[in-house]
Parts: C-alpha cells; structure tokens; sequence
C-alpha cells in the first residue's frame, strides 16, 4: 500500500514565473492558507524566508513540511562547475529544512519563460550531443543530491527538451536509475498531448514525485492552435486543480494507491489569483482528493 502526503505549491497564490500574479498575496497569507485548507506540506515559493530558522519557525507553527523544491538546471549552456555549485546550495538548502526531494528542470533551451515563443511550435528538440550532455549532468547532480540525503526527481515540462513520451523515454534510458528518478506531473502530460497512464505504469517504480495539475482542455486548444506562449496559456486559465478541470484523476489515484509510492501528492496549479481565489481552490483540490483517491 501506497504511503502518501499531502501538500501544494505555492503557485496558487505567487506565481515566481510572472511575479504580478499574486504580488499582492504574502507569504503568511499563503501557507496559512495551504494549511487551513487540509495540507501538510508545501514547495518553495520567491516570497518564502531565505533564513531556514526563519521559515521552519513558520512551517511548524502551520503544520506544514516542505516536501521539495524545484531547480533550473542549465546544463546545456552553462559550464557543469556552474551548474553544479548552484545545485549543491539549492540541496543544502532543502536538507536543513528536512526535505527528501529536490526537482531539476532544464533549462538551457527552455521556451517554457519566453513570452515570444510558442510552447508548441517552438519547443526545443536535443542534438545526440546534447542527450550526452544532459544526462551525463543529470548523473552526476543525481549523485550530488544523493550525497547530501535527498532524491533528484527530473521535471518533464512544456516548452522543454523533455516534453513527450519520447523525450522522457530517452531521458530515463540514458541515466542512472539510481541517481535520476522522475517527477510525475499530470498537467504537463496532458497538455503536451501525451498517455498519463501509460507514463504513469511504465515508470511507476522510478516516479518518486508528484504534481497534480488539472486541465481546461479549451483553453489548452487555443494555446496550440493560435500559437500562444505557456505563460500566455497559464495566465489565460488553462491549468487548474484537480477536479476542476477535464482530466480524471481516478486511474491515477488508483495505479499509486495500490504501489509502493512513498512521497508525496503535490497541487500544483498555476492560475491567476485574482480570478481563481487560492484557498478556495485548495479547498475544491483537498475535497476532490478525499472523494477520489480516499486519502
Ligand atoms: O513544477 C512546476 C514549477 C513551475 O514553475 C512550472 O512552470 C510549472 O508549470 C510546474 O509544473
Ligand atoms: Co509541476
């Protein structure tokens, strides 16, 4: 039987990708917020403490842990020393407030940032040169995070070079299946175009992180058909949480449910707050989990 916690991303309610979504939102508001709607732990948002102290004293006071938090590498463009020196204060980070996980995404060619690409068309694709690069950088941060307690789980994510069925095949082939794991998003598989379940059941013993994000299947069309950024697409609603959207969480709930999964759950979805108030999503997310997935 599956052991699994419960947290959210603070993404609801700050969104660090484009800051005036929820600049008006505090970090107190926030994690208060997460807590009074049922969850025990959270990721890391711009606004949250720098100082662990700081943070933890605020974490415990709400019963929240931070689960993990995520990382862009630049392994394609940036001198692996770089890259290496950043992660290493990222994990430390993590550690001293007794996280287990940490979430690499690369972004060396990402478009996932950039307002005049098309997250469709322009997704970048690698060379067989950058495959090596990748995953030989992703081996050796793997054993980084691995040395300093925590599991590296790698991002699959729109815009990215690790996108499609594919991509993420390629990726799990070519690294260490004891450094690199995945992290497991609903939303990003979906939108991509992408078999969650299939995903989900080919590498079930290797997915040790997971965001669910839900899908107006609607607004997903647009973005592809009119070319739109996945800012655009973001901030124009077409990710929200789970049981508000098109995609049934059911199988999925069901697959982990009767695995060994032992980690977390993690809400994750990015929408304009002003539009879609984050305690009240929290809520419809933490009923709709209850409902389908008896947790
Ligand atoms: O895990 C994630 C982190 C965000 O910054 C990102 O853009 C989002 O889509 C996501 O899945
Ligand atoms: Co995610």
């Amino acid at each position: 039987m599956a052991n699994i916690k419960l947290g959210i991303a603070p993404i609801a309610w700050t969104n660090d990708d484009m800051p005036d979504l929820g600049k008006e939102n505090t970090f107190e508001q926030c994690v208060s917020e997460m807590a009074l709607a049922g969850f025990t732990g959270c990721e890391i948002g711009n606004k949250y403490p720098k100082d662990p102290a700081v943070l933890k004293k605020a974490l415990d006071l709400r019963g929240l842990q931070i689960a993990s938090a995520w990382f862009s590498s630049y392994l394609l463009t940036q001198p692996y020393e770089q890259v290496e020196k950043d992660f290493i204060k990222h994990c430390e980070f993590l550690k001293a407030m007794g996280a287990k996980f940490c979430n690499v995404a690369e972004q060396g060619t990402s478009v996932q940032g950039k307002l005049d690409k098309a997250v469709f068309r322009d997704k970048p694709h690698n060379t067989e040169e950058q495959w090596k690069t990748l995953a030989e950088g992703l081996n050796k941060l793997g054993a980084v995070a691995k040395k300093i307690g925590l599991t590296m789980t790698y991002h699959h994510h729109m815009g990215t070079c690790v996108q499609t069925t594919e991509e993420i095949d390629r990726l799990m082939e070519m690294t260490d299946p004891d450094l690199v794991f995945l992290l497991y998003d609903t939303g990003h598989l979906v939108c991509s175009g992408e078999d969650p379940i299939y995903i989900l059941k080919k590498y079930l013993p290797r997915i040790r992180h997971v965001h669910l994000k839900d899908i107006r299947m609607d607004i997903r069309n647009k973005v592809k058909e009119e070319n739109m950024s996945f800012l655009a697409g973001v901030r124009a609603g077409m990710f929200t949480v789970p049981g508000d959207g098109d995609f049934d969480f059911g199988p999925v709930f069901d697959i982990i449910n009767d695995s060994d999964y032992d980690g977390w759950f993690i809400v994750e979805a990015e929408q304009d707050p002003a539009k879609a108030n984050p305690l009240e999503y929290a809520i419809k997310a933490r009923k709709y989990i209850k409902e389908k997935a008896h947790i």
